[in-house]
């Protein structure tokens, strides 16, 4: 279970301070998908980030299974099975994706066979991709899956994906949804999955709405898909009067 206890961060710009995230207190039970949802800046990244520990909160307290793991590094964290797959995820000239597969696999000796199962579930060919190596020469979408399978290669409790869906093709992005719903059907693992997407949303166990720093809305995706609706649309006039003439 991930327990997030009051946390807040906040960064000092110029003369002032910047509250990033405002007083988050969450609880996600083993084995469910939860959904983070919500308007560009409103502090999703951020928080995944914190409980990967690639941001200190400023205030609050991280729970993963009972154990505090507020002040350990990333590498303590995944450890304990917690991974992230960046937004943007990096690139690592001169490592080929079955290194890649093979270290985040833990299995020095990662079969074809297994590199192949990880790669279908991203919608990813092995016999094209194995031996290329992960650098500028894949495109965005290519990276971005590579990295996927190498978080599934990992069989981590814990997966967190941010913003999964983009810059992936509509095929790729079908598939990926199979593999997440399998993921969570099995349930072998907990995820929490930063998306913008309504197929993806409509996976979750909860979907969570985060704006200006806090949880806006918190519920199934019933209910909280027409909440972000009315949210989106009450932010333009123009919008707005087309949906009441309807
Ligand atoms: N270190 C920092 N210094 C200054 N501002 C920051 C810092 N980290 C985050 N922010 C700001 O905090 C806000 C939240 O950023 P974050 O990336 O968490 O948003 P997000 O909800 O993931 O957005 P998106 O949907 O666009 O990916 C943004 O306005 C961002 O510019």
């Amino acid at each position: 279970m991930l327990e997030l206890k009051h946390i807040s961060y906040s960064v000092r710009e110029a003369d002032e301070t910047l509250g990033i995230l405002k007083d988050i207190s969450l609880t996600v039970d083993d084995h469910k998908l939860v959904v983070f949802t919500g308007p560009n800046g409103g502090g999703k990244t951020t928080l995944a980030k914190i409980i990967m520990g690639l941001v200190t909160p400023t205030e609050g307290q991280i729970l993963w299974n009972g154990q505090d793991v507020t002040h350990m590094t990333i590498t303590e964290r995944a450890k304990l099975g917690i991974s992230y797959g960046f937004q943007q995820p990096p690139r690592f000239k001169g490592i080929t994706v079955r290194d890649l597969l093979t270290i985040a696999s833990g299995d020095e000796k990662l079969s074809k066979d297994k590199c192949c199962q990880y790669l279908t579930k991203v919608g990813l060919c092995a016999n094209d991709y194995l031996d290329r190596e992960v650098d500028v020469s894949l495109s965005g979408g290519e990276v971005k899956r590579i990295e996927i399978a190498s978080i599934l290669a990992r069989n981590a409790d814990l997966m967190i994906f941010d913003e999964p869906e983009a810059g992936i093709d509509l095929w790729s992005f079908a598939r990926l949804t199979e593999t997440f719903e399998q993921i969570h059907s099995q349930g072998s693992a907990t995820m929490i999955i930063i998306s913008h997407q309504e197929r993806i949303i409509s996976l979750a166990d909860e979907v969570i709405v985060v704006g200006d720093g806090t949880l806006r809305h918190r519920g199934t995706p019933k209910e909280i898909l027409p909440r972000i609706l009315t949210d989106t649309l009450g932010g333009c006039p123009v919008l707005n009067k087309e949906v009441h003439a309807l």
